[in-house]
């Protein structure tokens, strides 16, 4: 069951200051990323998270995952995907995993009025409300990525923010607290280094994804079109750091008040551009520097799921951009782009996919795999 692809070196995304969410030069630059990578960096300076906030999180997220089995076991996840969910749990690759992935996680749906839709455990009930402010600040630092990305597309700015407007109706947003116990936990004592991984190969399903890492908590590797495994330093410039004697770390420190922000292009926000966004696969492991430090570090990562309005339809995206790469792909006789072909590719006479069905139709195909 070993996987095949080889570990390359680590990959060099670029980061992106969004502090001007109206500049299309920045668009345009994040909609190059999204197209090569699926992955790039937002630099935190320029996001509406102030670095308390960050911390925050991280240490509620550390108290939840410590606390009784019993207690988290009672918000145990439900078949709307909220809740918490255990030690191998969850199994992102059933094809290649021989066990469910070494991590718990705990999902937050759509919070109202600074109120959860769902049952909290002790740990968390008296923070609701700062759960719930995190949530609005994912959302509100994925609205200035999405009017971006529409500048750099030349469409409408508000076309993918308005369809991504919560006061519009339900949408999937999920906000997701990770926890991936060190190599040395008694939770990973029959961890196999070739066999197991923290959590499978996978993509993720809506429109955009954050996902924000602590320092010296390594383990995030994407698939890249070389078919390598390429892992993403949580700090930029880590990879410039492990190849010098001097200490660029530091300077990191200064320039980022927390490590920049990693955003993802999901399945649904490729399907919706017929793959001129990527959708990357990515997973996470045990990385071998990690297995030798000495002391390695649990991993915590945050990431914030974000999808349209339920009944958002996936027309195709009015760009040039996108039809523009859609009748290159055509040209080239290329096979199906996206997850169920893309947006631009539906039957003469069919009607649009709403985000809600793209989501139903995504969970599906996984389940089917599974079985
Ligand atoms: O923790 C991470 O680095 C990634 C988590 C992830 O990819 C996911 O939950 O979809
Ligand atoms: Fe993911």
């Amino acid at each position: 069951m070993a996987d095949p692809a080889p570990i390359g070196p680590p990959i060099e995304l670029p980061v992106i200051d969004i502090s001007n969410p109206d500049d299309p030069t920045v668009g345009k630059k994040m909609i190059d990323a999204a197209a090569k990578y699926g992955f790039l960096y937002v630099n935190s300076k320029g996001t509406d998270f102030a670095v308390e906030d960050v911390e925050k999180a991280f240490k509620l997220s550390k108290e939840f995952f410590a606390s009784p089995y019993e207690e988290k076991e009672g918000c145990r996840i439900t078949p709307n995907n909220r809740g918490w969910s255990g030690m191998h749990t969850e199994t992102l690759d059933p094809e290649h995993q021989r066990t469910g992935d070494f991590k718990e996680a705990m999902n937050f749906g759509e919070f109202k009025d600074g109120k959860a839709q769902q049952p909290l455990p002790p740990a968390l009930t008296p923070h609701e409300a700062e759960i719930a402010h995190f949530a609005a600040l994912c959302n509100k630092t994925c609205s200035r990525i999405l009017k971006l990305m529409a500048l750099g597309l030349d469409i409408q700015e508000d076309f993918f923010t308005s369809r991504h407007d919560a006061s519009n109706g339900p949408t999937g947003c999920i906000l997701r607290y990770l926890y991936y116990p060190s190599i040395f936990s008694p939770a990973t004592s029959s961890y196999k280094h070739e066999i197991d991984v923290r959590a499978g190969a996978h993509s993720d399903y809506g429109s955009i994804t954050l996902l924000f890492q602590r320092p010296g908590q390594p383990g995030l590797e994407i698939l890249t079109p070389e078919g390598t495994w390429a892992p993403v330093p949580v700090q930029p410039n880590e990879a410039f750091s492990s190849s010098t004697s001097s200490s660029p770390a530091s300077s990191t420190e200064t320039t980022f008040p927390f490590p920049p922000i990693l955003v993802n292009i999901g399945d649904l926000l490729s399907y919706w551009t017929d793959g001129l966004l990527r959708s990357t696969v990515h997973r996470v492991v045990f990385p071998l520097a990690e297995q030798r430090s000495p002391n390695p570090q649990d991993r915590y990562s945050i990431a914030f799921f974000c999808h349209p309005v339920d009944a958002t339809e996936l027309v195709p995206v009015p760009s040039s951009v996108v039809t523009a790469y859609r009748e290159q792909q055509q040209n080239a006789h290329s096979t199906q782009v996206g997850f169920g072909g893309g947006a631009g590719s539906l039957e003469p006479g069919s009607r649009a996919l709403t985000a809600q069905e793209h989501l139903e139709a995504r969970l599906a195909a996984t389940y089917s795999f599974k079985t």
